[in-house]
């Protein structure tokens, strides 16, 4: 009995294009859709599958830096060239002998539904290559008006997913100067068996304009909130801060970093609007590094971990409980930094506050407690 190795998949991203129909500053596949770089979007549904093995992004020359912030650090890039056959076949020399399996993905195709990944892998089982369609629905005239019989018709997407020898004779044996808009009919026309999946709907490529704002209507949003709460202990002798903002005060807040107890409790509400623990997991008080530090870094960092998930801040509130100082004359500045720190609108951030009619620890002013509440969007990715 032999025991056959288990294929190796990897997925081939071209981003590669200039994007010139979409008339965007930057080429499209750096242009923001829900908050992202299309690009992340479609890097992270492969890099996410348990079904892909390793994912190559191949982008033009001189836009490796920004390729780096769109898909981390720590992607692997590669150069394409000038057609997108080109930038295929650059990419498949790149992969490495030990890959048996490749996805080829547009980048202008920012949504990637994890079912589309395992059809195609699954018809590479039996076929050559694989290409999720959607069938025409519209009838179709040529411009002179004359009706072409849309039975049989499919629109094709990608990932388009093959054997990766297959595909690389494919390109290969290519004419040279020709060009070829698909993976699929390179390798049918070497005589390749090519399977028709599912498609779907969110697969659309962006190509014009308008394909941003329809792309991002496409999307669902999962609206999560999450409160979060914190204490700091009055003493005499420490500065206080509040919302980001130095408040002259008698006394000041004690404890973790410089103790802003708004900008911990925000953080813990916005942390638990995507279940990541609280502020003691990211920077835990033990550590001496955060001794006295600024605490704006740690809001900083929820913020940046929702916005990696594609998430929108869509609201916060803040309710401050103390007797002193009065936190009306500093009200405004709160809310300018917590947005500022946010990058949100400030009319996104509330900012109330209320004593506890002298009782309990607030009362007799021996610290100050505040809690958050935060509202969260994020982006539903499709099955
Ligand atoms: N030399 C090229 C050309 C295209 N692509 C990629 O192929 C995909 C599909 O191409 P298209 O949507 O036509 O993108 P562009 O070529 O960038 O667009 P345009 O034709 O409007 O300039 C895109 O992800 C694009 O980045 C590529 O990697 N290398
Ligand atoms: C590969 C492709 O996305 C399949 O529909 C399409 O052919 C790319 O075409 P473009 O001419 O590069 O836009």
């Amino acid at each position: 009995m032999t025991n056959a190795p288990a294929p190796r998949t990897a997925a081939l991203i071209v981003a590669a294009g200039r994007g010139l129909r979409a008339g965007t500053a930057l080429p499209k596949q750096y242009a923001p859709v829900a908050g992202q770089p299309m690009l992340a979007h479609a890097y992270r549904a492969f890099a996410e599958h348990p079904g892909i093995d390793t994912v190559l992004v191949m982008v033009a020359e001189g836009q490796q830096a920004m390729a780096r912030d769109a898909v981390g650090a720590d992607a692997r890039i590669g150069v394409g060239g000038v057609l997108r056959l080109d930038t295929v076949r650059i990419g498949l020399d790149l992969l490495g002998s030990e890959t048996t399996r490749v996805l080829v993905h547009d980048a202008a195709r920012p949504f990637v539904p994890a079912g589309v990944i395992d059809r195609v892998l699954a018809a590479l089982d039996e076929a050559d290559g694989a290409v999720p369609t959607l069938a025409v629905v519209d009838t179709l005239n040529r411009e002179d008006g004359t009706l072409v019989p849309r039975a049989g018709l499919h629109r094709v997407q990608t990932p388009q997913g093959f054997r990766i020898a297959v595909l690389a004779r494919a390109h290969a044996a290519w004419p040279a100067g020709e060009d070829a808009s698909d993976d699929a009919q390179m390798v049918r026309a070497l005589g390749g068996r090519v399977e028709l999946v599912q498609g779907d709907a969110m697969l659309e490529k962006v190509t014009y304009p308008e394909d941003f704002a329809a792309a991002e209507a496409r999307i669902r949003w999962e609206t999560r909130s999450a409160s979060g709460f914190d204490v700091h202990r009055l003493e005499a002798g420490e500065e206080l801060w509040l919302g980001g903002v130095l408040i002259p005060h008698d006394r000041g807040l004690s404890g973790h970093s410089d103790a802003d107890v708004v900008l911990h409790a925000l953080t813990d509400a916005l942390l638990g609007t995507i279940a990541a623990g609280d502020i003691g997991t990211h920077f835990p008080p033990s550590d001496p590094q955060w001794r006295g530090a600024a605490s704006d870094q740690f809001l900083a960092h929820a913020a940046t971990l929702i916005a990696d998930k594609g998430g929108r801040i869509d609201f916060v509130d803040l309710t401050i409980l103390c007797e002193a100082p009065k936190i009306g004359p500093h009200r405004a500045a709160m809310i300018a930094r917590i947005a500022e720190i946010l990058t949100i609108d400030p009319a996104r951030v509330s900012v109330k506050a209320t004593t506890t009619e002298r009782l309990g620890f607030t009362g007799r002013e021996e610290g100050i407690a505040t809690q958050a509440i935060a509202t969260v969007s994020l982006p539903e990715m499709p099955r």
